[in-house]
């Protein structure tokens, strides 16, 4: 058992009319842990993640994060401790690539010159070029480009821990590879904490310690891969069956001395 948790839910359960979204579920993530989410489409990864900053509120059950009762924290200063990145990116249209990442510290009132500075940094972090993009509006940045800069705006006050919500489900596959292992690099370099939701189960594979695998609101199974791989239970089994079957797919299709 981790000795220091960065999130824990207790028995933690979410209606939405009769509809249970997340239905008694317990999970600890440890701090520095990288946690993926999957399950199919409508199963709760989305309202298991926004209960922990309480973007949704949970109807029982108990979400601590850093060991305190998240019904304890003001939300606003709660959502200023946890980097959140959606799916689209989540940029304001309007706003410039460097007013978008300096959003969280403007409000928190620092001073514009060590805001210019950290979206500097920052930039930097996420491997943008800082004069070719600070000035950009999203609609001007590839969808690649917007995800970065939505990592950078999530990390711009510091968190110690990441919400991500399919932050790469939309991009090309070798984008989608490259920023994944880049997020997976900062989460190592940054000391982060990590709850990533993806529909990709090679994805979850490839960067997370462990998989949460949802399944109409339950948490299924938690476990390393090679623990899932050892489930008692088919839908987890076919879950992780699925990369390996693309590979097998691909290789009967591919030369063997090809580019792959
Ligand atoms: N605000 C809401 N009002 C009513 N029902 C909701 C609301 N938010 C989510 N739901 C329902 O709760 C269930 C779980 O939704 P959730 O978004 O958590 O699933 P998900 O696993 O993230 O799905 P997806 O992979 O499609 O994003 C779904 O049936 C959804 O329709």
């Amino acid at each position: 058992m981790p000795s220091k948790l960065a999130i824990s839910y207790a028995r933690v359960t979410k209606s939405f009319g009769s509809l249970r979204a997340v239905d008694d579920v317990s999970l600890d993530v440890a701090d520095g842990e990288f946690v993926a989410i999957v399950g199919g489409s409508g199963s709760g990864k989305t309202t298991l993640l926004r209960l922990a900053n309480r973007l949704i509120e949970a109807d029982s059950g108990t979400i601590t994060v850093e060991g305190q009762n998240v019904r304890d924290v003001d939300p606003v200063a709660l959502r200023r401790r946890i980097g959140y990145v959606f799916q689209a990116g989540g940029l304001f249209p309007h706003l410039s690539v460097a007013d978008n990442i300096g959003i969280t510290p403007n409000l928190l009132g620092v001073s514009a010159a060590d805001i210019a500075s950290r979206v500097d940094e920052l930039l930097d972090l996420v491997q943008l070029d800082r004069a070719a993009h600070r000035d950009r509006l999203p609609e001007a940045l590839s969808g690649g480009q917007r995800q970065r800069v939505g990592v950078a705006r999530a990390l711009a006050a510091r968190p110690r821990i990441m919400l991500m919500d399919e932050p790469f489900g939309a991009l090309d596959p070798l984008t989608r590879d490259a920023l994944g292992e880049d997020f997976r690099g900062l989460h190592r370099k940054l000391g982060l904490t990590t709850v990533m939701i993806t529909h990709d189960m090679t994805e979850a594979i490839l960067l997370a310690d462990r998989i949460a695998v949802m399944r109409a609101g339950k948490l299924l199974a938690l476990g390393t891969p090679a623990e899932l791989s050892k489930s008692s239970d088919a839908y987890v089994l076919e879950l992780l069956r699925t990369p390996r079957r693309q590979v097998e797919r691909l290789n009967a299709l591919l030369p063997t001395s090809g580019a792959a």
